[in-house]
């Protein structure tokens, strides 16, 4: 019935996506605040199906694609058609100018490419020891037991892994407080409902922002001139952007190492220690409900295995044996993606076509959702979707391949797609097979709720964990 009424009113090509009425929109918003924007579309995507739009009083109107049927075009469209850029302008005082979503498409194309050079496998190889240097020295500070804030100390630890990985061995060494401070200034700052909206309104959040970004870049730029001016090479990221140069020879500014650097952290650092924490809740999350202890002691026993055969050293390689804990990072994920909802705008109309054979024409400039958390537990994709189950990633099952192309997006997809995924699960493999070998936890708080206030929401308050050590 809406579908005709809609057909009509668009004559010329197939229907408007129906649109969310006043009535539902103040029927969301106890479950906006008591469950989150989530909850809300996944209402919504009940109620309305895989294609649906809210129109905030007719000024913006926000089309939401849920599931691998109808968000192909979201995903691997040209920029030319459906823009990233467009939708995530609030970055650029993050970032800084001259980079990424500041810059042409073929300037941010290179940007992009450079990034991704720095990170790709054959580079990651060489950040093993220095991941494992600073998780090793970081847990050596634990007792033979205690309790701790898991959230807390992932936090931490990813920190000190980005600073030596990306910012490099001087920062790490000599700056690593001040830096933390500033990264968590300028992310609290600069990352809100309001700044999505009017990034440089003169708010004292802002002014806040600015400073921090402002001191953050002093700080890269004198690494980037020593870097150059002592002509040691290190092994870390900034020194893959200090060697790089773009096509015409030009080597790479201070200004843009920093704004690249700057967007690498914000890209990896608060995605990569909710799934660490994550990871954790859910391995030793207790529970007559739950079998997820069958799947910590898999974890634990492949570690054993591995260093039956490895001893106690950890490189790239072995990394890649670690597929129990892999699946069990790769589940975390599916269940609390961190990157919640990802934003498009269309600079073109497109048409879409359900699962059920409906189609929509999504007009040229609509803003463009997608929301991970509702599309990675689908039912007709994921079996017991809201159960954590790590096998269904295993032979025989491989829920999120069978789904298609566009299943399973904790990292996005297509021509956006995440550039740090191995780089993020390096990470959290160096640090949860040290935990497991190393030892006995437990989960002592309840299972965590989501932060729902934050657009990269992690486990809401702390995360109590009990420890003690492996006698070897
Ligand atoms: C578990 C950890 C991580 C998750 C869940 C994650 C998720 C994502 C998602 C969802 C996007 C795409 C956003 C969109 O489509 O609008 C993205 C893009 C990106 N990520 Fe990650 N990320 C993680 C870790 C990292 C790390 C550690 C790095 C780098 C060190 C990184 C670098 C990037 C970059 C550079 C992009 C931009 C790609 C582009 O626009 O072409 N990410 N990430």
């Amino acid at each position: 019935m809406i579908l005709q009424k809609r057909r009509a009113l668009h004559k010329k090509g197939p229907a408007l996506p129906p649109v969310v009425s006043g009535v539902s929109l103040i029927a969301s918003l106890p479950t906006l605040v008591s469950k989150g924007l989530p909850a809300v579309i996944q209402g919504l995507h009940k109620k309305l199906g895989s294609v649906f739009t809210i129109s905030f009083l007719g000024l913006k109107k926000v089309t939401f694609l849920i599931g691998p049927e109808v968000t192909a075009h979201f995903f691997q469209a040209p920029e030319s058609e459906v823009s990233a850029p467009d939708a995530y302008r609030f970055t650029v005082p993050i970032f800084g100018r001259g980079v990424v979503y500041d810059v042409d498409l073929i300037t941010r194309s290179k940007q992009i490419s450079l990034c991704s050079d720095a990170i790709k496998p054959m580079n990651l190889r060489s950040h093993v020891d220095s991941m494992v240097h600073e998780v090793e020295g970081y847990f050596a500070q634990w007792g033979q037991q205690g309790v701790c804030d898991l959230k807390h100390e992932m936090e931490h630890v990813i920190l000190l892994i980005t600073n030596r990985c990306l910012l490099g061995k001087h920062i790490r060494e000599n700056m690593f407080e001040e830096v933390a401070t500033l990264i968590d200034e300028l992310f609290k700052n600069g990352l809100h409902l309001i700044a999505l909206f009017f990034p440089y309104l003169p708010i004292p959040l802002h002014r806040r922002r600015d400073k921090a970004r402002a001191r953050l870049g002093e700080i890269i730029h004198e690494a980037v001139r020593s870097r150059r001016s002592s002509g040691i090479a290190e092994n870390d990221v900034l020194q893959g952007f200090v060697d790089s140069t773009y096509i015409n020879g030009r080597t790479m500014s201070e200004s843009e190492i920093a704004g690249l650097l700057v967007s690498m952290v914000f890209a990896g650092q608060h995605t990569s220690s909710n799934a660490s924490t994550w990871t954790g809740a859910c391995l030793l999350r207790q529970g007559a409900s739950s079998n997820t202890n069958d799947y910590l002691a898999a974890a634990i026993d492949e570690q054993k295995r591995i260093m039956e055969r490895h001893g106690d050293h950890l490189d790239y390689g072995i990394l890649q044996e670690m597929v129990t804990l892999h699946c069990c990072i790769k589940e975390a994920l599916r269940l609390h993606p961190p990157a919640t909802v990802l934003i498009r705008h269309a600079r073109k109309g497109f048409t879409v076509q359900t699962r059920d054979g409906n189609m929509y024409g999504i007009p040229k400039g609509h803003t463009l959702a997608t929301c991970t958390t509702v599309s990675n537990k689908l039912p007709y994709i994921y079996k017991h979707p809201d159960v954590y189950d790590p096998s269904r990633f295993g032979p025989g099952r491989e829920e999120d391949k069978v789904g298609g192309k566009f299943s399973y997006i904790p990292f996005s997809a297509g021509r956006h797609v995440c550039l740090g995924e191995n780089y993020a699960y390096m990470q959290i493999k160096v640090i949860w097979s040290h935990l497991l070998r190393n030892f006995e936890l437990e989960l002592v708080s309840p299972f965590p709720g989501e932060e729902l206030e934050k657009l990269i929401p992690g486990p809401r308050g702390q995360v109590m964990v009990s420890y003690k050590r492996r006698v070897v």
